[in-house]
């Protein structure tokens, strides 16, 4: 599969990190207008180019990992050197209508959310397309199981996803941030703090995702009667902690729809 990233900043790197993990046999290219901070990645194989055409008639998939004010400039560019191509759009906000008003008929859009763990191989990849580019879409859903899971949605929820899976890696390092702190506070040196509420989270997330049970089931394995446990979750829940994260990603949400 030879896959085309437009856009090498922060999420264009993490996929193209991710493939030359986790997909060896991709063929990678990331292109940028100014590449002296990613040429590092040509030592993992992934072709680096200030050129957003360069061989891209070879590419399998075109990925979009531009801001969505620069998608105009950067399909003026590449539109009149591509044909019968699939491009896999993350730009936040542009709606497949939009994107495929932009690249005309003989090219297919589909929508993807990835969040920076690809890299690890651990993004919540939420995918969209239109019926008639189904089978198409195929190749992009294989690509981004590759780099983590890869559910298929409607569309009418990807800026939902946007939120809840590619901001939602920020809100969750932020709750790590926070329990690290607590833990500096509390007598740990803050490697150890990071290190001891990094796993735990994972622990969690691992737990969920293995049991696939409602989180409360597993909160009251941890609540013991009248124990810590609850006593700091009736503490954080009376300062808010619950509906704070609500509230913050609903006004995430609001800020993509303008
Ligand atoms: N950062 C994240 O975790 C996620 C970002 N997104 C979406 O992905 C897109 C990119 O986000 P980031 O990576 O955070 O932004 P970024 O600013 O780190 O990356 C954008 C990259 O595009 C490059 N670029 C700008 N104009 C270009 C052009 N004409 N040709 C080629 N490259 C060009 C810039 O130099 C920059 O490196 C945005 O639409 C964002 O909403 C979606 C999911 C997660
Ligand atoms: O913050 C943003 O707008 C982008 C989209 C989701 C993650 N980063």
């Amino acid at each position: 599969m030879k896959v085309h990233i437009i856009g090498g900043g922060n999420l264009g790197v993490s996929i193209a990190l991710g493939l030359s993990k986790f997909s060896p046999d991709s063929k990678v290219t990331i292109t940028r207008r100014n590449t002296a901070s990613i040429l590092y990645l040509e030592k993992l194989g992934v072709t680096v180019s200030t050129i957003n055409i360069h061989q891209i008639q070879e590419a399998d998939i075109i990925v979009l990992t531009i801001k969505p004010y620069q998608v105009d400039t950067v399909l003026a560019e590449i539109l009149p050197a591509i044909t019968n191509k699939i491009i896999a759009s993350a730009v936040s906000g542009l709606s497949i209508e939009n994107l495929q008003n932009k690249i005309g008929t003989s090219n297919s859009a589909v929508r993807i959310m990835p969040n920076i763990a690809a890299q690890f191989g651990a993004s919540a990849t939420c995918i969209a397309f239109n019926e008639k580019d189904k089978e198409k879409a195929q190749d992009v859903v294989a690509l981004f199981q590759s780099l983590g899971t890869a559910p298929i949605i409607d569309e009418k929820l990807m800026d939902a996803a946007t939120v809840l899976a590619a901001s939602g890696t920020a809100f969750a390092l932020r709750y790590i941030r926070a329990s690290m702190q607590a833990g500096i506070e509390i007598g740990f040196d803050w490697q150890t703090a990071l290190a001891i509420s990094a796993q735990t989270v994972k622990g969690a997330a691992e737990m969920l995702l293995e049991e696939k049970v409602h989180p409360e089931q597993l909160i009251d394995r941890v609540t013991t009667p009248q124990g810590c446990t609850i006593a700091g979750l009736n503490e954080m829940e009376m300062h808010g902690f619950s509906s704070s994260l609500i509230r913050g990603i609903k006004t995430s949400l609001k800020q993509i729809k303008g």
